[in-house]
């Protein structure tokens, strides 16, 4: 995830433009952040009355000064001040969880969008977990900064405005005196606060990088399992949990540090009001419930400044989760609609690739100053050794990373006319399912073009063109739900009748009829309950059912025995009429029967042509002809002529 790339792509993030940028997700909500404000201020009532009543306590009513005001009077106004608060508090603090949690699934729903966006190339160098650790770690991350103790900065901040204004009021030599030592606090501030952020972001990096692993390995738990590496994945994990727990304990000995600066700065403002406020009313200088006022104020005054300093992690987290959040949304999709995209209501399937080349570019991460690398831990980002005057604004440090590339097609030029059945043949790493991959645009090209009915495919709008394809995969990917829902998945609002009918034709109508609750049954995640076969023919139900001009097809044939596979092989039959067909193809039944054979090898089309014209050529393709036809059972031979 933390690609060079990726950050060379993020807006300034200066901290007043993450605050900027992430109030734009508060908006939608202003109305409850009013209310926040509103009933913020009521709160205030108490924290700045109670010191008044205190003075007009001992100085009026037990010291009996005659003034108008009775015990029970300042009882009955702190008794009605304490309820109100509570009341006031309760309702506040709903609002304020509600704001939290509507904003984070705002956000949430935003990254996901946006995400879904992405081509191909996004999901080529991200492992799954890593960009899960974003939409759920950070944003819930995130939340934090409208969290009750991080709005209150806001409000504390007043206070101390007010407290302050209170203090010179009551005694401004006293005042200066008590307050003389905040500018250590302040400088403390500035310099363990960037400290902090750049601690933080470690720790979240190297969540995502746990997150990426703990993924990969759950799904993979059958190879971890079958290759006996429990104890080996564990250590990694300890390894990087380790890490995580370094870095934690950075942030937060920093954090404490900076708390603990804060309240020798507070005790130190009380021992002076006491000694010298003490003095003062020896003197006679100062009545005692002034004193008593003032030493309330000074608390009002250095508890918000604790209160924050105590707080300030959570802030600088949240922040970090912010940045990472607006990394994602900074990413411009490299595949999108042009600006004036062509409607696409129908096509007639004529593809043409032109002089197409393609290079694959991984970045990857490398480790800084050659030192061996480890890919499972984070090293620990360090701010410049500078002592700051007032808060520095910083960037993500960018995690240096290394781009390696991959030509995987070059020169691509082909006709394939509407209804026609392509097929790509050629060895391992051709470059077979990186061609595949233009028609759909999970990726664009990097050099020449691809047309559908004369005009370049980008041309298009990206949903009306992929409305004319589908795609039949080796490794169907099935989701949870029910089976219905998973043919219908295209079309959800077909006609029963349509969607059984594409059953029947994918030949799994007689399969799902015989399961007890038929159409109803729900399947486990990727479908795993499910054998390869059935997979398969509910993943040509799917495309049937949307009954593409299209149509794009890796073969399947090596999982499957001879009853599924012919099943299978039947239904790819009625699937593949009447749609310009792409097919990688396995079986020579298929290949022998295309109007058009492309041979690759090496990421250039090596010869093309029907069976017979390549035959004839002696080249690549009557050699891997020959190797498949050696290998076939004469069953199977039998089999493929008659079919
Ligand atoms: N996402 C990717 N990132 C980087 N390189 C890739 C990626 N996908 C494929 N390649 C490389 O591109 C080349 C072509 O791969 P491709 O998958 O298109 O071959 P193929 O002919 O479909 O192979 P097979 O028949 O084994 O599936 C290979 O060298 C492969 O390593």
């Amino acid at each position: 995830m933390e690609n060079a790339g990726d950050f060379k792509k993020t807006l300034d993030p200066a901290n007043k433009r993450l605050v900027r940028r992430y109030l734009q997700f508060v908006k939608p909500y202003r109305y409850y952040l009013l209310a926040i404000v509103i009933l913020g201020l009521l709160q205030f009532i108490v924290p700045l009355t109670g010191p008044w009543l205190m003075k007009i306590m001992i100085d009026d009513v037990l010291g009996q000064a005659d003034s108008g005001w009775s015990l029970g009077q300042i009882v009955t106004i702190f008794a009605s001040l304490y309820v109100m608060s509570v009341i006031v508090t309760f309702i506040r603090n709903n609002v304020m969880s509600r704001l939290g949690s509507r904003m984070v699934a705002g956000i949430r729903r935003q990254l996901y969008e946006h995400i879904q966006k992405m081509s191909q190339r996004f999901y080529d160098s991200r492992q799954v977990g890593s960009i899960l650790s974003r939409v759920i770690n950070d944003v819930n991350g995130a939340q934090n900064l409208v969290g009750s103790n991080v709005i209150n900065v806001a409000f504390d901040l007043i206070m101390v405005v007010f407290a302050a204004f209170f203090l010179f009021s009551l005694s401004w030599k006293l005042a200066l005196l008590s307050l003389w030592i905040l500018p250590i606090y302040y400088l403390s501030f500035t310099n363990l606060n960037v400290r902090i952020r750049f601690a933080s972001r470690s720790v979240n990096r190297q969540m995502e990088r746990i997150s990426g692993v703990l993924v990969e390995r759950i799904s993979g738990m059958k190879i971890v399992q079958s290759f006996n590496r429990e104890q080996t994945e564990l250590e990694r994990f300890d390894k990087q949990s380790d890490q995580h727990v370094n870095h934690s304990m950075s942030t937060q000995i920093l954090s404490n540090t900076l708390g603990r600066i804060s309240q020798t700065v507070g005790y130190s403002g009380t021992l002076i009001t006491w000694s010298v406020g003490g003095a003062l009313v020896l003197k006679g200088e100062l009545s005692i419930g002034s004193l008593i006022a003032f030493n309330g104020f000074l608390g009002q005054l250095y508890g918000p400044i604790q209160r924050f300093a105590e707080v300030n992690v959570t802030i600088q987290n949240a922040m970090t989760n912010i940045e990472r959040i607006f990394e994602v949304l900074d990413i411009e999709p490299d595949v999108k609609n042009a600006d004036n995209p062509l409607p696409l209501p129908v096509c007639r399937g004529d593809i043409r690739f032109d002089n197409v080349s393609f290079t694959y570019e991984t970045e990857l991460p490398v480790s800084k100053n050659g030192k061996s690398f480890d890919p499972d831990i984070v090293e620990r980002q360090k701010p410049p050794k500078s002592f700051y005057w007032i808060p520095p604004k910083t960037k993500p440090d960018p995690l240096p990373t290394t781009t390696e590339s991959r030509i995987a097609l070059e020169n691509i030029s082909f006709h394939a006319k509407p209804g026609q059945v392509i097929a790509l043949v050629g060895p391992s790493g051709a470059g077979k399912s990186t061609l595949i991959n233009f028609i759909p645009r999970f990726y664009d090209v990097d050099e020449g073009a691809v047309y559908l009915d004369g005009r370049n495919i980008k041309d298009y709008d990206m949903h009306d063109l992929r409305k004319q394809i589908a795609v039949v995969l080796q490794d169907n990917i099935l989701f949870s739900g029910t089976v219905y829902e998973n043919i219908a998945y295209g079309r959800p609002d077909a006609p029963v009748q349509d969607v059984y009918e594409a059953a029947k034709a994918a030949n799994a109508h007689e399969f799902i009829s015989k399961w007890e609750k038929g159409y109803d049954t729900v399947m486990g995640e990727r479908g795993v309950r499910l054998s390869g076969g059935q997979k398969q023919r509910l993943a040509i139900a799917r495309a049937l059912l949307k009954d593409p001009r299209i149509l794009i097809l890796d073969e399947a044939t090596s999982a499957l025995d001879a009853e599924s596979e012919e099943l299978v092989t039947e239904a790819l039959n009625r699937l593949m009429k009447n749609r310009t067909t792409f097919v990688i193809a396995h079986r020579l039944a298929t290949v022998v029967r295309a109007d058009q054979i492309i041979a690759m090898d090496n990421g250039r089309i090596a010869e093309t042509g029907t069976h017979e014209q390549l035959l004839r050529k002696g080249g690549l393709y009557k050699e891997l002809y020959e190797k498949q036809l050696k290998a076939m059972r004469p069953t199977e031979i039998k089999q493929m002529l008659l079919s």
